[in-house]
């Protein structure tokens, strides 16, 4: 093995050990410049680190000689006897989503030879111009750390893994080894239409900037890797520093924020992209990653996300919520006779029980209550204090930094319209000691 570039490839193979001799690698030959280097490149490779190969094409039907290109890689493969499959796509349902839909078919196609062959890995021929485009397109879509990412070079995908050898590999490079070789590619004359964003920056933006600097292409793969392993590692740091201040609440989550990193917003913006992300598969946009940085250094906010979830932060607490948790509150009401539970529409139980021993679940009343009615807050509720004046709820409910869908949420025990119980937030307060009752009370979380 002579050629530069099948020297740097194993080189590359060596050092990163994506591939194994022991792998059944499924290659997605389309039989342009650059997977048919990569399927060179591979059979070129010493026995000792060459998988078992395998080739699949899909023939996208949308060019005249596409059939004769899959002829031609069907040729390579049986000449070298590399099993080969192929299928033909015909027709795409819309015209905009095409680009979308002929990959979902590809990759369901690469699955399903995979599954039935038993083959471990799939390669891919992406390359150092994908990557370069990919990471400036995306640097131009979003400004976030965590979307900003170039190619992976090897991830678990579907039956196995996707790797993609070639992200070190420019295209000339690799169209300069086929010629070396005396290997014919199929050319895409659509890569050469100016219609999408890709091919624009492919053809003027790109060009330009290598010839600032021509090692372009190389610094971006580079930032690409070091951009991915610091995910990787942030990843597991928020992992360990959100574990133990995260709680499930009614509909969602709650962060407790105090303390937490140094309290500088864009770090803590940060940790709430790959909060969301994590916990509901949402990607944070320009606008609204601008938006958390700026609730950061308020007591209160809202901030509405993708779907019907909002982020809440209330004091020293970040909520992610369903947003139909701060809805109206319910005018549920329930009747309640002592010693019977009461299951409320929430899951939550309630039993009030007279008791003989004081005891901080304990509350006293001056009389035996005709009527008790469990319901939520309403407008204009107020509390009794000791020394019989009353204190607005809401006033005690802001006092107790209680977030205000939380304040929707809360169940009121009622003797005689005179709210005698709600749930960590008040006990009927009098210096009569006639009766004692008992609130026993179960959450379904
Ligand atoms: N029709 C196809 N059949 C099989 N694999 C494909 C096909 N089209 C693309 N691929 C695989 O997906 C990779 C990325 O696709 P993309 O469309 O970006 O590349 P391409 O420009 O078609 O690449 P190539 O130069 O190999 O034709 C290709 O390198 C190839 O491995």
């Amino acid at each position: 093995m002579t050629d530069p570039t099948e020297i740097k490839f194993m080189q590359i193979m060596h050092q990163t050990a994506y591939l194994k001799p022991e792998d059944r690698l499924l290659v997605a030959v389309s039989g342009g410049s650059d997977s048919m280097a990569l399927l060179n490149l591979l059979l070129h490779l010493p026995d000792s680190m060459r998988p078992k190969l395998f080739v699949a094409t899909v023939d996208f039907a949308l060019r005249s000689i596409s059939s004769q290109e899959v002829a031609a890689v069907r040729q390579f493969c049986q000449q070298r006897q590399i099993p080969f499959w192929t299928t033909r796509w015909q027709h795409a349902t819309s015209v905009t989503s095409m680009e979308a839909q002929a990959r979902q078919f590809r990759y369901n196609f690469f699955q399903q030879i995979m599954q039935k062959n038993q083959l471990t890995k799939l390669a891919t021929a992406h390359q150092a111009d994908d990557q370069a485009e990919t990471i400036l397109m995306k640097l131009i879509r979003s400004g976030s750390f965590w979307t900003v990412q170039g190619i992976v070079p090897c991830q678990t995908w579907k039956v196995g893994q996707l790797v993609r050898p070639l992200l070190n590999f420019t295209k000339k490079e690799l169209q300069d080894y086929l010629h070396r070789q005396h290997l014919s590619y199929a050319v895409d004359e659509s890569n050469f239409q100016d219609i999408t964003w890709r091919n624009r920056l492919r053809h003027y933006v790109l060009p330009q900037l290598q010839r600032e600097n021509p090692r372009l292409h190389e610094h971006l793969q580079q930032f690409s890797q070091q951009q991915i392993s610091v995910q990787n590692l942030l990843q597991q740091y928020f992992q360990t520093l959100i574990a133990p201040r995260l709680t499930r609440v009614l509909q969602g989550w709650q962060l407790d924020l105090q303390d937490l990193l140094t309290g500088e917003p864009v770090q803590l913006s940060l940790l709430v992209q790959y909060l969301v992300h994590d916990l509901i598969q949402v990607e944070l946009t320009g606008r609204q990653l601008a938006a958390v940085q700026q609730l950061f250094p308020k007591a209160n906010g809202l901030l509405k996300l993708t779907g019907d979830w909002q982020l809440q932060k209330s004091y020293r607490y970040l909520f992610l919520l369903r947003s139909a948790t701060s809805t109206s509150p319910s005018t549920e009401q329930y009747l309640l006779q002592i010693d019977q539970q009461v299951l409320a529409n929430d899951g939550q139980k309630f039993t009030i029980k007279q008791s003989i021993q004081k005891s901080p679940k304990t509350f006293y009343y001056d009389h035996w209550p005709r009527r008790i009615v469990l319901r939520h807050r309403q407008p204009g509720d107020q509390v009794r204090l000791l020394n019989g004046q009353h204190q607005k709820l809401k006033a005690r409910l802001i006092n107790l930094k209680i977030p205000q869908w939380q304040r929707d949420q809360l169940w009121l025990i009622l003797f005689d319209q005179e709210i005698v119980w709600i749930p960590q937030v008040y006990r009927y307060q009098t210096p009569s000691k006639k009766f004692l009752f008992e609130v026993k009370w179960e959450r379904n979380n």
